[in-house]
């Protein structure tokens, strides 16, 4: 069983910006879901995990070594996908596979070979093998992006908004290839669409502001919220009345019609109907508390 463990830690940039406040994070084997708005700083704790920024303040532990103080230790264990790779090189995917397992150590010509195919196969790029990577499409060069990141065996996977822009089958693809690794690894999983996680995760966090804000499994943080969502037809000009007497946690467009989910202890009126609770209920509900609580702080 692998494990990171996130103690305490902080990070402000040289320009003054607190990108993490204080996480504390235990993760092991399995699929582990980050999940924030933009800015929250999931890409912060996902660059200093994989030891490519330190840390202001705290300390990253893999299987007992202290990788905010020396990064090497999880080098070799680790496969990163990031969110964007930058420049795509006029070389074959299969080239590109061959420097990068070199890179990761895989020296064995016989041991490379065999995972490239494998991997190739894994995110049916086989017969796309002998294209340049950078005539892609967006989705194969995110199928690209995990195969050399899962080069080299590594025990923790992290993978950063994997599926922004992709079409729903490239996505089921990648989230299928994604699940299929994991149960003997850690991935760590980190997006802004709640939908990735509920499929695939067992475990969660809401970062928000730099701030864990919620931590657990998403069917349990669904069933805390079990009867107190409801809906509400709501005509945009009535919103604000709406919430400026509900707890409105959010809105939805559905054919052109506009309704409110409001969180909700108690039962309230006819005008509206008790619904089950999703997990992007749980989101909103939860930044919303924290964005509460911060301005009263
Ligand atoms: N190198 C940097 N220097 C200064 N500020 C930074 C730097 N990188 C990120 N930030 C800031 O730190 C905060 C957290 O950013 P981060 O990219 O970690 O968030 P995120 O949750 O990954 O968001 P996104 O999904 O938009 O990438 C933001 O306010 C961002 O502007």
């Amino acid at each position: 069983m692998n494990t990171l463990v996130i103690n305490n830690a902080s990070k402000v940039y040289s320009n003054g910006t607190k990108a993490l406040e204080h996480v504390s994070l235990k993760i092991s084997n399995g699929m582990f879901g980050l999940l924030g708005p933009n800015g929250a700083g999931k890409s912060s704790l996902m660059r200093t995990i994989a030891g490519l920024q330190t840390l202001t303040s705290g300390s990253v532990i893999f299987n007992g070594n202290d990788i905010s103080k020396d990064p090497s230790k999880i080098r070799q264990h680790l496969g990163y996908l990031p969110q964007e790779f930058g420049v795509y090189p006029r070389m074959s995917a299969l080239d590109l596979l061959n420097h990068i397992a070199i890179l990761k150590g895989v020296l064995n010509k016989k041991e490379r070979q065999e995972q490239i195919e494998a991997l190739l196969i894994k995110t049916n790029l086989f017969e796309h093998r002998k294209k340049f990577v950078s005539n892609y499409s967006g989705g194969m060069r995110r199928r690209f992006g995990i195969a050399q990141a899962l080069l080299g065996n590594p025990k923790l996977i992290m993978v950063d908004e994997p599926t922004a822009g992709l079409d729903p089958e490239e996505r089921n693809r990648f989230l299928d290839v994604l699940s299929e690794v994991s149960s003997s690894v850690i991935v760590l999983l980190s997006t802004h669409i709640v939908e990735d996680i509920r499929v695939l995760c067992s475990n969660m966090a809401i970062l928000s502001n730099g701030q864990i804000v919620k931590q657990g499994n998403p069917n349990d943080l669904i069933n805390g919220l079990h009867g107190k969502i409801w809906k509400t037809p709501v005509l945009k000009s009535e919103l604000n009345v709406l919430k400026d007497k509900y707890n409105v946690i959010s809105t939805r467009l559905l054919a052109g019609k506009t309704s409110a989910y409001v969180f909700s202890e108690e039962q309230l009126t006819t005008d509206f109907e008790s619904v089950p609770t999703d997990l992007e209920h749980v989101y909103f509900h939860i930044l919303k508390t924290s964005k509460t609580t911060s301005y009263a702080a």
